[in-house]
């Protein structure tokens, strides 16, 4: 490894990371949905321990991330162009969006699975099987999450949330993202131009996720940002190593009627160090109808977003760029200037 560059005091003290509500899963029942709805309501993300996801499904999963990555280039582009599955290399989406970070994106069906691992392994079985046992473990965990949240937010059908995720034709996805560090001749040219800030570039440019809820895990490399209010952007801490990093997405703003925040996030890469994430982004069925439950509303509390099918939601997204709000397009009374 390159040292890292140092940076000043000033710098130092605007990029505190931030410490995210740690939730533990095997506290007492009413307590942790109580913890997940203030963290939900409050930051959007927290994270989770004891979160039940067994440490070998893991660690096969990164295991496979890891050898694909390392292979050369020219083997890896075999399983691309992520179109919208498979392999992509800095271009991120289909609307020119770019950051220094290559990935690969799973539908979580497993038919699904099965056909992209085809082109991402000498060995398919293997990878099949890794991204089939992380996927169902970090499934259980978030119905598990979801449906906490739903007895927090004392909706009478605490499945309302989970069932979304368990529908056979959930469109849940898994990206597992690679941020290489800066190559040493950019490193020396962004230190040379500002000597006093600790170089930085965008590996994953700031947006919200669109789907229910987001399960993120990642190495003990930093590189997560969030950003509680525009304009600010605050790290997060990739500890603790055994935690699992928690957000609500959009399609959560709008099923809590707003009570939930979907919080805009980027990923920066490390000067010196290798980032890899693997993110599951729980979603609903492409005919499922999003609609805040009417247990959250009342005369003071209305509508806020007009009912709406992910499909249409996901075709929103996907005609936009990165880092494009969509949900206020689906607003009761949308203001198109806010
Ligand atoms: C530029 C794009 C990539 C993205 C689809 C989009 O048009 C806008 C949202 C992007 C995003 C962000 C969160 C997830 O990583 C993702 C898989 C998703 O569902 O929405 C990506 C999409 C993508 O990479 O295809
Ligand atoms: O790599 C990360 O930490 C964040 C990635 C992310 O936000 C995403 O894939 O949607
Ligand atoms: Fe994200």
């Amino acid at each position: 490894h390159q040292p890292c560059p140092p940076s000043s005091r000033q710098e130092k003290e605007k990029l505190r990371d931030i410490e995210l509500p740690i939730i533990d899963l095997l506290g007492e029942r009413s307590e942790v949905s109580k913890l997940i709805v203030k963290a939900s309501e409050n930051f959007g993300f927290f994270k989770v321990i004891n979160h039940g996801v067994p440490e070998h499904v893991i660690k096969v999963m990164e295991d496979e991330s890891y050898r694909f990555f390392s292979k050369p280039a020219s083997e890896k582009q075999r399983a691309g162009p992520a179109n919208p599955y498979g392999y992509g290399c800095k271009n991120i989406g289909f609307n020119g969006d770019y950051g220094e970070v290559e990935y690969l994106l799973f539908h979580t069906n497993p038919l699904s699975i099965s056909q992209t691992s085809k082109t991402i392994s000498n060995d398919p079985t293997l990878f099949r099987c890794a991204v089939n046992g992380y996927v169902e473990a970090v499934r259980e965990l978030a119905c598990e999450i979801l449906e906490l949240m739903a007895e927090g937010l004392r909706v009478p059908d605490t499945s309302v949330l989970s069932n979304f995720l368990k529908d056979y034709d959930s469109d849940s996805l898994l990206r597992l993202n690679h941020y290489p560090p800066l190559p040493p001749l950019q490193l020396l040219q962004l230190l040379n131009t500002s000597p006093n800030q600790p170089p930085s570039r965008i590996g994953f440019g700031e947006h919200t996720d669109p789907q229910i809820l987001t399960i993120l895990r990642s190495n003990d490399v930093a590189g997560l940002q969030i950003s509680p209010q525009e304009g600010l952007w605050v790290p997060v801490s990739p500890h603790p190593s055994t935690a699992f990093c928690v957000n609500v997405g959009d399609a959560l703003q709008a099923l809590t009627n707003g009570r939930f925040l979907s919080v805009r996030h980027r990923a920066m890469v490390n000067s010196c160090r290798t980032r890899m994430s693997m993110a599951y982004f729980g979603a609903p069925a492409p005919n499922a109808r999003i609609a805040c439950p009417p247990e959250l509303l009342s005369p003071q509390i209305p509508y806020l977003y007009r009912p709406f099918t992910w499909d249409e939601y996901k075709k929103a997204t996907y005609s936009r760029k990165l880092g494009d709000t969509r949900l206020h397009f689906f607003r009761v009374q949308s203001d198109l200037s806010e």
